[in-house]
This record gives C-alpha cells, structure tokens and sequence, in this order.
C-alpha cells in the first residue's frame, strides 16, 4: 500500500469506531439507502432470506460456505437475546436445507458485551443446535482487547463441542503463543492476517514478514495435523503454500471473503483446493464494510461506482 492508502486506510478504520457517525448514518433516510447499495457487493442483503439465496448459489458452485448475520458489540442482554435467535433460525434453516455450512460470529453480538457468562450460555445453546443440524460454529476474533476472554470462552465450549471453532489473528505479536495453546482443542483454526487497528507494539504490520509468519502457523498447524481454514486473499501466501503442497491437504480449505477475489477462489477450486465463501446479511454492516474499504482503498472506487450506478 502507498502511503497516502496506508493513511486513507487507518482513517477508515478509527472512523469505523466512531458510534455517533454510525447511528447518524443509520438514522439518515437519505445516506443510508444509499451507502446501503455501495454495501450490496460484499452484503447478500438485510434479511437471512438474502444470506440463504447466496449460499445456496455457492454451494452450487461447489464452495463450502460460512454464513454470518453482521454484529457486533450488542450491549443490552434483550438485543444479545435476539442475535442469538437469528443464528438459532439460521442454523435451522441451514440444517432444512442439507447445506453442511458454518456459522460463523462475534462472541460481542451474542453476550459478551454484558457478561462472559451470557456469551457462553448463548454460545453452548447455539453449539447444540449446530450438532443437531450437521452444522459447524466459527468464532470470529475481535480487537486484542477482547482476545484474552474470546480464547477463554473457546476453550471452555472447547470441553463439550467440537463443532466450535476459532480465529486467530496472524498480525498480534501474541498469536504464535495463542496458537500452542491451542493446538490440542479439536476446533477448526482460522487464520487470519487482522482487521483491527492496533497499537504499534502489539502487532506486524502488513509485510513480507508478516506472510512468512502466516505460512509458518499454516505449517504448524499441518504438522499438528489439525484442521485449518486458511482466510486469506493473498496469492502471494496462496502461491507459496500451493509450491509447498500444502493447499491440497484435506485438512485445509481456503476461505475467502464474498465479494472479494471470486476469480482467485474459483481458479482454486478447479484446481482441488477445498475453498469457502464467507457470506454476510443483516442491516449492521457498517462497521464490515468500512473494514472491506480500508484493507484494500480501491474498493472505495467500485464503492462510489456502485452508489451512483445503482442510482440513476
Ligand atoms: C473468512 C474470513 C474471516 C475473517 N474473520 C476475521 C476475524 O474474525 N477477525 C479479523 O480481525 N479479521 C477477519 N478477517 C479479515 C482479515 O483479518 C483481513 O483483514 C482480510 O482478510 C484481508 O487480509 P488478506 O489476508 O486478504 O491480506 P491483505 O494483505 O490485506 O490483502 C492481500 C491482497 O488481497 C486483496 N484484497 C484483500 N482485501 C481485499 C478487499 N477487501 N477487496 C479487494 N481485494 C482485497 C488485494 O489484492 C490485496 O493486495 C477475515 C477474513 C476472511 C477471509
């Protein structure tokens, strides 16, 4: 990234943060449909309605697929309660359609922002309900605030689930410990490079040494023989885990985000690799969009492009 990107990009992301900005967005009824069509490339809509059609597309496709209703940071326990009965439904309806998907989401849309004990009750509610229906959990990772309680729940539902998986994030200086840790719990592992802007001291910025690291965790996750889920758009980390014949191994699937690099994953695909797409819906996709905007700033062209297209 320039620099001029790399300022645009940690702009977005503080801004990202901003609650007044984005109740203000929300509340206008002449910004938010508007910046609502911008969304629509890498949101299948508000309603799960939306996020089952997309699936369904996928999975036709021959991708696997994760599915996610956007929130985070839900901070009455009436709201933490109605969350967790969307991703209830969403697991039903997933387990009526035979899709043997994931579910994916932030332990803060479901409990944690009141308590760690409402997260897990809901976690432990969800985690069942997955098993009856064929269906895999991915906790997603937030801020490093939140890190040390969201592996703490892990482990915990870690005890009685298997079905329940977790995000790492590549770029926290923290994670090469994190991930030892680890390793003995059956879950999934996603490895992600990171989305949150962090303080300097706590992480690698993007970088060569940054992809030598996520190669290297990809590598001791394989040598553990545990099950990974590489999330990257990244073909340079891609090309040389292909050189390493490690895209192949059925323990891996490669995980990208809809809307970003289909042809990448497709060409995967064709070539073996087991691939998934991350699918999204709901109306809270403020805060997932400026992030899509901020790790790669030419996106906010197609962005303004679709805005305008879609309007006239
Ligand atoms: C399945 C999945 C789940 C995720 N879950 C989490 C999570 O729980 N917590 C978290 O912090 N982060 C999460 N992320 C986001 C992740 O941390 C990165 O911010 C994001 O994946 C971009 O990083 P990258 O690995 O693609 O590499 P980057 O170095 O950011 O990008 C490499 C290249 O990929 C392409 N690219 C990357 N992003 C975009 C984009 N938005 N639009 C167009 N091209 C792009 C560009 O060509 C870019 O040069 C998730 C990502 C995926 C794929």
């Amino acid at each position: 990234m320039y620099t001029s990107e790399k300022r645009f990009s940690n702009s977005l992301k503080s801004i990202a943060r901003d609650q007044h900005l984005k109740t203000y967005l929300q509340n206008s009824s002449e910004l938010y449909p508007l910046l609502a069509k911008g969304a629509k490339r890498f949101v299948a809509g508000e309603r799960r309605e939306d996020g089952l059609v997309r699936a369904k597309e996928f999975h036709t496709q021959g991708h696997a697929v994760s599915l996610e209703y956007i929130g985070e940071n839900t901070i009455t326990k009436e709201e933490c309660v109605r969350s967790k009965e969307e991703f209830k439904g969403l697991i039903t309806d997933l387990g009526r359609l035979g899709m043997k998907a994931t579910v994916s989401f932030d332990l803060s849309h479901i409990g944690m922002m009141v308590s760690d004990d409402l997260a897990f009750i809901h976690l432990e509610e969800l985690a069942s309900a997955a098993a009856k229906n064929g269906i895999s959990l991915m906790i997603s990772m937030e801020e490093s605030q939140k890190t040390d309680r969201i592996l703490s729940l892990y482990k915990r539902i870690s005890k009685t689930h298997s079905n329940v998986g977790i995000t790492l994030q590549v770029h926290l200086n923290r994670t090469s410990i994190d991930l030892e840790d680890i390793l003995s719990l059956s879950g999934n592992i996603r490895l992600v490079k990171g989305a949150y802007q962090e303080g300097e001291e706590q992480y690698i910025p993007r970088s060569s040494e940054l992809n030598n690291r996520y190669i290297h965790f990809v590598t001791t996750c394989l040598e553990h023989d545990h099950p990974i889920s590489v999330a990257t758009h990244d073909e340079t980390i891609l090309t040389e885990l292909k050189k390493k014949d490690l895209l192949r191994n059925p323990r891996v699937e490669v995980e990208m985000l809809d809307g970003v690099r289909p042809d990448l994953l497709r060409r995967l695909h064709d070539e073996d690799v087991n691939t998934k797409v991350y699918v999204t819906y709901g109306s809270e996709w403020y805060l997932y969009v400026v992030h899509r905007i901020a790790e790669y700033p030419p996106n906010i062209y197609t962005f303004i492009s679709d805005v305008i297209e879609e309007s006239m």
